[in-house]
């Protein structure tokens, strides 16, 4: 109170002065200053405005199948024999075969490496003002196309205009508004403690563009997928070359014009950004064939054979695997609220999720009431082909033959005990229309089934009881991987106790999967989740070779010389000096360092006195020596 009244106090006195130096009234000087202010804003609004015009805009033409929801276009079987030096892409929901692109081979990839380390030698010297221009870039081209960004996701990967909203284009604004507003502070060099011996010295980390990253992806979110590697390499003044996968191809025609356009528009080298297309070989040929760092996302499986791989080459590697993450709801969480958001951590993109939620723990005392819920929800998902004259709340499985391993894993799981609530049923094929598996609610999931252990990288909410934390964190630990977790509590703190507990690399409160929304932290996980992180400051840092760099603070004070005890041939005192300095700089405590101080004078007043020790002492050794023979 006595602050606020000194404040008044003082600002009164302010405002007394001003008026009497101003000639101006009180009411006059408070009318200038709201014009002041209103003045001051609209220059900031019309910079905003001048600044947003001035981001180039680019414009890339669309072919029939990426401009309309309807096309029409010849059928396509899975499996059906193509030749191997093409992948063939197609529509998972409709089955409509959009064309054929190239399988690259071994060579072409390393040609497209080569022309990347030519591109990048220019980037690398590029400035943060110039890779920011081209982000902004990107983000106008994002914001103006979101539509066609999502339509072409979908017809590509087979999921629903919103999921595309949020997974493929939210996400993504999100990563460039980071890099754009905190990227150059998380890169610029930093500054270190120099340590005790060295007090005289300055030491930082200098972070250094990396090279060529080599990116292998998945299909599950064709465009995210692509411009997060793409956004942060580029901003750390790498090069990409990027292998996108055999399953979801099709889209990087459009993404890959529009990654072109941008580069030109930035003034940065076309070369800059290379897009591989292809199957494993293309993704292998990439591991070994010169890039300086590779980031991996994709199963656990492939994960280990890009590590072997990498190791030939000593190229460093981040792996980004599999999840199963777990959504824990105890007994006082908010129901009401939760339920959608179950939901969503359930059947977003179909399931089709690194860090979707699979396993969902719910306390005993509202697991019925749970259950109740969710049954008439999950059944009442609308399933179908997201760019057809219906409304869709669920789309189709990218991957061909996934609908198949799902439902092995759902009728394994009732064989054992599981009580399906809900969809669970396969439609032959034929009659599917596309690559189809219904939202499905599974409960009393238990150890022992399949679906416990593997991931299921679909729509299929498990449901497991539990009754105590101690048990809850165990039961959600018994799991070969480790990437996100959620738990929901009344109580922020009982969350936040049993969030610590999980093995899991990134842990959300009474939320789903809302650390990938705060960019500034990094992605990644534990166990057979992968290792190291990619996104955040982490993630960021990591593209960079983070340079030790030490010199003097004051170099025309103090320099670095060898003190005369050190210097070649050593003189007598030359361990006693060291064992000295250490005692002085490394003691625990003042008396310790008081005795190296003592013995440290004491070497540089006498050293004479050393020499005459040692002889002292090799003649009594020797005498000693004589006496026992
Ligand atoms: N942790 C994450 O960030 C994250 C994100 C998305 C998906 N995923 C995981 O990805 C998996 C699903 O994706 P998928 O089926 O495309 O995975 P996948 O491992 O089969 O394929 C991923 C990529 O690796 C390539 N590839 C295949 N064999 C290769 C080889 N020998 N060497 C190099 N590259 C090779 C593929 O062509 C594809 O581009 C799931 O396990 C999912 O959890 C993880």
């Amino acid at each position: 109170m006595a602050v606020v009244a000194t404040a008044q106090a003082l600002l009164k006195e302010g405002v007394a002065k001003l008026v009497q130096l101003s000639g101006f009234s009180e009411t006059q000087l408070v009318q200038l200053a709201v014009v002041a202010v209103i003045a001051l804003g609209l220059v900031l609004l019309l910079n905003n405005v001048v600044a947003t015009l001035r981001i180039p805009s680019i414009k890339v033409e669309l072919t029939e199948a990426e401009a309309n929801d309807i096309i029409s276009a010849p059928k396509y079987t899975p499996g059906q024999p193509v030749d191997k030096d093409v992948v063939p892409c197609y529509d998972p929901s409709t089955m409509q075969l959009l064309g054929h692109l190239p399988a690259m081979s071994a060579s072409e990839v390393r040609s497209r490496i080569a022309r990347c380390k030519a591109a990048q030698k220019e980037w690398r010297t590029s400035s943060f003002a110039q890779r920011r221009k081209l982000l902004r870039i990107l983000l106008k081209f994002i914001i103006e196309n979101v539509e066609t960004i999502c339509r072409v996701s979908a017809r590509d990967s087979g999921k629903p205009m919103l999921d595309a909203i949020l997974g493929e284009v939210v996400v993504t604004c999100e990563k460039i508004h980071w890099l754009s507003r905190e990227g150059e502070a998380v890169l610029r060099p930093e500054r270190r403690s120099a340590g005790i011996l060295s007090f005289y010295k300055s030491a930082r980390v200098e972070f250094h563009p990396v090279g060529v990253v080599g990116a292998i992806v998945p299909w599950n979110y064709p465009f995210h997928n692509v411009l997060n590697p793409l956004t942060a390499a580029l901003f750390a003044g790498d090069g990409l070359v990027i292998k996108v996968s055999e399953h979801a191809s099709w889209s990087t025609g459009y993404y890959g014009r529009m990654i072109s356009a941008a580069l030109a528009a930035a003034g940065a080298p076309a070369d800059l950004v290379q897009i591989v297309t292809g199957y494993g070989e293309a993704g292998s040929a990439l591991v070994t064939g010169g890039v300086d760092k590779v980031i991996f996302v994709g199963s656990t499986q492939v994960g280990k054979m890009v590590m072997r791989a990498a190791a030939d080459t000593l190229t460093p590697v981040v792996l980004e695997l599999g999840g199963k993450d777990a959504v824990i709801v105890t007994e006082d969480a908010d129901l009401d609220n939760l339920v959608q958001v179950v939901l969503k951590a359930a059947f977003l993109n179909c399931g089709q999720n690194c860090a979707g939620g699979e396993r969902f723990f719910v306390h005993e005392k509202i697991y019925d009431k749970f259950l109740e819920r969710l049954t008439p929800l999950v059944a009442g998902l609308r399933q179908g082909n997201p760019l057809g004259d219906a409304p869709v709340d669920c789309g189709a499985m990218c991957m061909p033959g996934l609908a198949e391993k799902v439902h092995g894993l759902v009728t394994e799981a009732v064989s054992r005990g599981a009580r399906l609530l809900a969809g669970g049923v396969l439609v032959p094929s034929g009659e599917r229309g596309g690559q189809f598996y219904p939202p499905t609610l599974l409960a009393d999931v238990r150890p022992g089934m399949k679906i416990w252990e593997e991931e299921v990288f679909g729509p299929v909410m498990s449901v497991i009881k539990w009754s105590t934390d101690d048990e809850v964190v165990a039961l959600a630990n018994d799991c070969d991987f480790g990437l996100g977790s959620n738990v929901f509590a009344g109580s922020q703190a009982r969350a936040r106790s049993i969030a610590s507990r999980l093995e899991a690399g990134m842990s959300s409160i009474n939320d789903f999967a809302t650390t990938y929304m705060c960019q500034s932290l990094p992605f990644g996980g534990v166990k057979h989740s992968g290792f190291d992180r990619f996104a955040g400051v982490e993630g960021l840092r990591g593209l960079c070779v983070p340079k030790a760099v030490a010199e003097d603070r004051f170099p025309l004070l103090m320099r670095s010389s060898i003190p005369p005890a050190w210097q070649l041939p050593l003189p007598p005192h030359a361990v006693a000096f060291g064992v000295s300095l250490v005692t002085m700089f490394y003691g625990p405590g003042l008396l310790y360092q008081a005795r190296g101080l003592a013995s440290l004078l004491h070497c540089l007043v006498f050293p004479g006195a050393y020499a005459k020790k040692k002889q002292g002492q090799q003649q009594a050794a020797r005498a000693g020596k004589a006496k026992s023979t």
